[in-house]
């Protein structure tokens, strides 16, 4: 029971943490912008994570293309998941180049990258913040710990402020996908 109740005032501390910090929801606001000036332009959102973090990229993909709270116009968001992509990829060049590969693709100057990682050192996520580089195509970061390898090469970073496991900085990415989904939705119509 203890290790059970400890989940949630784990969850609660880094909440709390997270709340305390007015430069989160200052970071939160610029990639919203970002995203919907994307948007607006025609361009998409590609989102990419491994793990919990790539169910947290689908998650946000699909709510934009697909629903969120209200009826609106789909939006132009896709998640880095598609199994034979990422299957032909792992298997023939390595999984280092899951994500770079489709963003090589499928990636244009304007669009947005979302990587996440809890670490901050996926080698596939940052290797297509390498490509998103060099395609012009900005990049935002969820990421926890330290910030990672990640940090220094994300336009806006938005850390989680844990230090020991994924799961408490993915529960932080998630209020950070839907505040920045809910953002979109009220900015961008
Ligand atoms: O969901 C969880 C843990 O909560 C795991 O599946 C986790 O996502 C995987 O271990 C990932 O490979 C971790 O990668 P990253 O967050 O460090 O980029
Ligand atoms: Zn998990």
């Amino acid at each position: 029971m203890n290790e059970i109740k400890q989940h949630f005032s784990e969850a609660h501390d880094v909440l709390t943490a997270f709340l305390t910090n007015d430069k989160n929801f200052e970071a939160l606001e610029t990639a919203g912008q970002l995203m919907v000036d994307a948007l607006k332009s025609g361009k998409k959102i590609i989102s990419c994570g491994n793990g919990g973090s790539m169910c947290d990229a689908m998650h946000f993909a699909e709510e934009l293309s697909g629903r969120y709270r209200n009826d609106r116009k789909a939006l132009a968001a896709i998640s880095i998941s598609d199994p034979s992509h990422m299957s032909c990829v792992g298997n023939d060049y390595g999984y280092a180049y899951v994500f770079s590969r489709y963003l090589e693709a499928i990636g244009q100057k304007g669009d947005v990258l979302l990587g996440i990682s809890t670490s901050g050192n996926s080698e596939n996520v940052l290797n297509a913040i390498k490509v998103a580089k060099e395609k012009g195509i900005s990049i935002i970061g969820l990421t926890g710990k330290d910030g990672g390898k990640m940090s220094a090469e994300c336009d806006v970073e938005i850390r989680a402020p844990h230090s020991t496991y994924a799961d408490r900085a993915q529960e932080i990415h998630i209020k950070c996908i839907h505040s920045l989904i809910d953002y979109i939705e009220r900015n961008v119509l």
